[in-house]
């Protein structure tokens, strides 16, 4: 257990230092893999409760604590508060790993100690609001979803995410819940490739909400269809299951291999393309083209609870240009009739409803088609017809990550 509480506070420390959890995959190598996946969980956690532990912290210390202290201190107490860690481990953990940060660690042990013997014995840790958004994320959800909405979707940030699954068609998993939309769900923690169905690639890992801009799209067998921003794939393997003829394109080369071992395992085919999907075209018009454009990614915070710490809100103009230019050439290679499905994975109206509503005003002729899928309740459709997810949906299930996405039919 030292080995993953080690391997957390290296990631914490990553995070700190500008480094998503992802991108440090590599950092715990020398970790067995339970402790590496033990590792990634705790240093999720404690940035999903970073809020309530420092306001329980403050409450019992006298002087600000360094940055390594304060991880201590943090992952200590959100083991002993939120995931009923034994107080008499879970303390002397922590000041073992206080009395390792050196010197100063030596001063600090006895003060970590004695907060953290405070810290087991707090009450009103559930009373404590969940973790905000930053305000950059915060300001624009709550301006276009509500006040309640917002406080909705920290609480689902809070809680995290239960693993969802696309089934091939006709493959089952059994213990999976079946979703209303037809997703597979799988609540408690789970070791992915584990599961039943996993070798055989009956299935693959896609969020519910992920899984809709495709059955969006309504992929014909036979169709030519391109995904445009293809990588990991989860959306190209929808497509190829479906039947179409597909093309996935994606700019890292590396994020495309991906999509290969992924498609090698369901057994399924694509062709792959590395390439800026704003100079590539096919020989001739597509039926169809998925956009699943490259987003602030805001909507998948309860899945990357990192995400709030790395950002500052400054990259959000850059985004929505480029989608802008993404859905212009996207249009440029359908045929007259064709579909275009855009999506993306923020909360940020400028990124959906508001980059749909400037598409349409740039392209007469262009319409938007309401969505009328299994599982999707009115209350999803938006003004415009698209269709938007919010995490705080279906909050008694588990949620669903955050998308906008929009069926586009360009004119004959
Ligand atoms: C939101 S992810 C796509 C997720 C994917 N559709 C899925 O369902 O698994 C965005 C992807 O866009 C790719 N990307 C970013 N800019 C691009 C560009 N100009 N051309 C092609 N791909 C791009 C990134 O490498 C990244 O893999």
């Amino acid at each position: 257990m030292d080995m993953a509480r080690g391997g957390a506070l290296r990631l914490l420390a990553g995070v700190r230092d500008g480094l998503s959890l992802s991108d440090q995959a590599g950092a715990l190598k020398a970790l067995a893999p339970p402790d590496q996946a033990r590792a990634a969980r705790l240093a999720a956690e404690v940035l999903r409760h970073q809020s309530r532990a420092d306001a329980v912290i403050g409450a019992y210390v006298s002087r600000r604590p360094s940055p390594q202290v304060a991880d201590i201190l943090r992952l200590a107490t959100v083991e002993l508060l939120q995931l009923d860690g034994a107080a008499h481990g879970v303390v002397d953990a922590a000041v073992t790993l206080t009395r390792g940060l050196g010197q100063k660690g030596q001063a600090a042990a006895g003060m970590v100690n004695a907060v953290l013997r405070k810290v087991a014995a707090h009450r009103g840790w559930t009373d404590l609001p969940p973790q905000p958004m930053p305000h950059w994320l915060r300001d624009p959800v709550a301006a276009a979803y509500g006040e309640e909405a917002a406080r909705a979707i920290e609480a689902a940030h809070q809680a995290g995410a239960p693993l969802d699954l696309t089934p091939k068609p006709g493959a089952v998993v059994e213990g999976a819940e079946t979703l209303p939309t037809g997703s597979l769900r799988v609540h408690g923690p789970a070791q992915v490739s584990a599961l039943p169905g996993f070798a055989a690639g009956d299935w693959w890992v896609q969020d519910a909400a992920a899984a809709l801009p495709v059955r969006l799209l309504d992929p014909q067998a036979g169709e030519r269809i391109a995904d445009l921003c293809a990588a990991p794939g989860g959306k190209t393997l929808q497509l190829a299951a479906a039947g179409a003829q597909v093309t996935a394109v994606d700019i890292s080369p590396a994020r495309l291999r991906r999509v290969a071992e992924n498609l090698n395992r369901c057994a399924l085919s694509a062709d792959l393309v590395a390439a800026d999907a704003l100079e590539w075209r096919p020989d001739t018009a597509l039926e169809a083209v998925l956009l699943d454009a490259p987003c602030s990614a805001t909507g998948t915070i309860r899945r990357h609870p990192d995400l709030s710490f790395l950002r500052d809100g400054s990259g959000i103009p850059g985004l929505v240009d480029l989608q802008a230019r993404l859905i212009d050439h996207a249009l440029s290679l359908i045929r007259p009739g064709g579909r275009l499905v855009y999506a993306v994975c923020s909360l940020l109206p400028d990124e959906g409803e508001v980059q749909v509503a400037a598409a349409l005003a740039r392209h007469p002729g262009l319409a938007v088609e309401t969505p009328d899928l299994p599982g999707v309740t009115p209350g999803w459709i938006t003004a415009e017809g698209g269709l938007r997810t919010r995490p705080d949906f279906w909050a008694d299930r588990g949620g669903m990550d955050g998308f906008f996405m929009a069926r586009l039919r360009k004119a004959e």
